[in-house]
C-alpha cells in the first residue's frame, strides 16, 4: 500500500474516476477494447431518482446456497469437483467505513478453466455439478463471503498464446442500479497474473496488487478449505480497480 501515499488527496464527497489509477478504455493488447473504447468524448448525464435510490436489496432475497457455488449448481449428494476455497472481505467505502447491504454477485470458471456458457469454446470438461455463480448480500460491517472452487487458467483467442490467470468475477451494487463496480480478483502468487493482457491493461502495480486476494491462513477451515480475502473500495484514493467492460464472462 506505500505507493498511494503519493496519490492525490481527497478533495471533496464525489470522487471522480481516478484515469491513472483505472485502465484506460483503449487497450489494443487487450483486442477487444479496441470496438468497446467509446470513439467521441464522454457525457455527463444526470442520475434519476431510480436510479440513485432504488432498489435497495435485503437479506431475504438470497436464497441459503447461493453463497455456495460448491454445492449450489450440484446434484443431491454431490459436489463441485477442485480446490475448496473460501472467498470473504469486505467492502468499504472511500473512507473506510463498511457498506452495508451491498449486493455482491461473483462468477468464475470451473477448477478445469471452463465456463457453463453456451459460447464458452475451451476444451477443458464442464463440472455437471458446478454452475459458477452466486451473490451474497453484506452485513452491516460490510461483510461477504462464499464458498467455492479454486477456477482454473484458460486460453483465449487474443494474442497467439495468452491465457487468463484464475480469477474470479464480482459485480457490486450499491443502494442504486446506477452504482456498481465490475472488478476481478486473482490469487496471491500465481504467477499467470502478470502475462494476462488484462491484467497489462492496468497502468499502476499497486491498483493490480489490490486485486491479488491474500492466502488468509488465518481463516482456513482444517481438513475443509483454504480461505483468500478480498477487500474492495468503492470510488475514491483507494479504489479497486473497475473493469472497463460491462458484461460476460
Ligand atoms: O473481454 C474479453 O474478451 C474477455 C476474454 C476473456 C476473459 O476471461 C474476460 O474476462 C474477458
Amino acid at each position: 500500500m506505500s505507493e498511494l501515499v503519493n496519490r492525490k488527496p481527497e478533495t471533496g464527497a464525489f470522487f471522480a474516476r481516478d484515469r491513472a489509477w483505472h485502465a484506460p478504455a483503449l487497450t489494443p493488447g487487450y483486442k477487444t477494447s479496441v470496438l468497446r473504447a467509446p470513439q467521441r468524448a464522454l457525457l455527463s448525464l444526470d442520475g434519476t431518482i431510480s436510479e440513485t435510490t432504488g432498489p435497495v436489496f435485503g437479506h431475504s432475497m438470497i436464497g441459503e446456497l447461493d453463497n455456495d457455488l460448491i454445492l449450489n449448481y450440484a446434484r443431491p449428494g454431490e459436489s463441485a469437483i477442485g480446490e475448496r476455497i473460501i472467498v470473504h472481505g469486505r467492502v468499504l467505502d472511500e473512507r473506510a467505513k463498511p457498506v452495508a447491504g451491498a449486493l455482491v454477485e461473483f462468477w468464475q470458471a470451473n477448477a478445469g478453466g471452463r465456463y457453463r456458457h453456451k459460447k464458452e469454446s475451451y476444451l477443458a470438461a464442464i463440472d455437471p455439478n458446478f454452475g459458477g455463480c452466486g451473490r451474497a448480500i453484506t452485513d452491516e460491517e460490510g461483510r461477504y463471503h462464499f464458498r467455492t472452487v479454486r477456477p482454473g487458467a484458460y486460453p483465449w483467442p487474443n494474442g497467439v498464446n495468452d491465457w487468463r490467470p484464475a480469477h474470479i468475477h464480482f459485480s457490486i451494487f450499491g443502494h442504486g442500479f446506477a452504482q456498481r463496480l465490475i472488478t476481478q480478483m486473482y490469487f496471491e502468487g500465481d504467477p499467470m497474473i502478470w502475462k494476462c493482457p488484462i491484467v497489462g491493461t492496468i497502468p499502476d502495480k499497486a491498483a493490480i496488487e489490490q486485486l491479488i486476494a491474500p492466502l488468509d491462513w488465518g481463516n482456513t477451515i482444517p481438513m475443509d478449505s483454504r480461505a483468500y480475502k478480498f477487500d474492495i473500495v468503492l470510488r475514491g484514493r483507494r479504489s479497486t480497480m473497475f473493469e472497463n467492460r460491462l458484461e460476460g464472462n
